[in-house]
């Protein structure tokens, strides 16, 4: 963790928290030093520059090295009607500029082999990765923890109302497309029940974290600005909410393209070189990573399988037809659906 010798890596100096009510504004990250923590309210507390430049580059190869296991971000999915991005045929070693496909197989246009299954991000449509696992499967989990603990050490100190955290699970998400992340709470079955805190770690690109301060009024409308309190999330910062405010509505409404460290997209080239199959995968221009630690002790010994795996839905079901009736007849029922679909909406639409 950044101590306060370390230079920070954090180059914007935008205004970067806004706060409703009488709650005062929070300093931007442009300072040399690591800010000291910030209460936004008790139970919910913003770590600025916390996580050093070298911790920010291990955490990004640990979780993308994880997320290349096979099955986590990424599967492997030659769903019809999909584009894939630019691949090399291995073969011929010519680079194929990708498009879309109905059938769901592409052909090299140099030798015309059939390019191997574009690897998808589970969450494809959205750009998303997301890997839900006990914390004990991911590599370095004793180094995750100490990160986790020391943050969550930290908070307490300024804020007596956060509980400690013994975290059993952790959540990464990989955002490789400016898409936001609806409102919710993290109050699911995979969640946990307990009022330790939720700590979650920015890596990459910045976004714009909202929260809507809805303790008093639990109805409060999360689409008045005046309800909400806004923060900027930046690479190296982490953010908790626990206690009180462990079931907090938030979203993340936007995702800035390009803010993302220079020393992280080189972590992403090389672990992208190290473990996408040829013609695979290319690696966005600019991503974003989050962590979550949670503490969910009711569910060790339950992740696994596709349990706690959450693809899209399409993409989930029809790895599974794959499975069961083989690629070709998996191919026949999506376009059969997609063509009832289609004529039905036609037939609704002449009346
Ligand atoms: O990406 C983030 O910063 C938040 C993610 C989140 O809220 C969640 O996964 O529950
Ligand atoms: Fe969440």
């Amino acid at each position: 963790l950044r101590t306060s010798s370390e230079p920070t890596s954090s180059s914007a100096s935008s205004p970067s928290t806004s706060l409703p009510g009488n709650i005062s504004s929070v300093p931007s990250s442009s300072a040399p030093l690591p800010s000291p923590p910030v209460v936004l309210k008790p139970g919910l507390v913003l770590l600025r520059s916390v996580l050093t430049p070298s911790e920010q580059s291990k955490l990004t190869s640990l979780v993308l090295q994880y997320g290349h296991q096979s099955n986590k971000f990424w599967i492997s999915t030659s769903h019809p009607h999909t584009s894939r991005s630019s691949w090399l045929c291995k073969p011929c070693g010519l680079s194929n500029s990708g498009g879309s496909s109905v059938s769901g197989i592409f052909y090299c246009t140099g030798c015309r082999r059939k390019a191997p299954p574009p690897m998808e991000l589970n969450n494809a449509r959205q750009g998303r990765g997301r890997i839900y696992d006990a914390l004990k499967s991911y590599p370095d989990s004793e180094f995750l923890e100490r990160i986790c603990q020391a943050i969550t050490k930290r908070a307490r100190r300024v804020d007596p109302t956060m509980p400690p955290v013994d975290p059993t699970h952790l959540l990464t998400m990989y955002y490789t497309k400016p898409k936001k992340l609806g409102w919710h709470r993290d109050d699911g079955p995979q969640d946990g029940q307990s009022l330790a805190p939720v700590v979650s770690l920015s890596l990459g690109n910045d976004c714009e974290f909202l929260l809507v301060d809805d303790d008093k009024d639990p109805g409060r409308d999360n689409a008045n600005p005046a309800n909400r309190i806004s923060v900027t999330l930046r690479s190296g910062d982490a953010i908790l909410f626990g206690g009180e405010e462990r079931w907090i509505k938030h979203t993340v409404s936007s995702i800035a393209e390009n803010t993302c460290p220079r020393f992280l997209l080189d972590v992403q080239r090389e672990e992208a070189e190290r473990h996408c199959p040829e013609g695979g995968w290319v690696p966005p221009a600019s991503f974003r990573i989050n962590l979550t630690f949670r503490e969910a002790p009711e569910l060790l010994g339950k992740e696994g399988g596709e349990k706690f795996y959450y693809f899209a839905t399409s993409a989930r079901k029809f790895l599974k037809a794959q499975e069961e009736l083989g690629v070709e007849e998996a191919r026949r029922r999506v376009v059969e659906k997609r063509r009832g679909a289609k004529e039905k909406r036609q037939r609704r639409k002449a009346g």
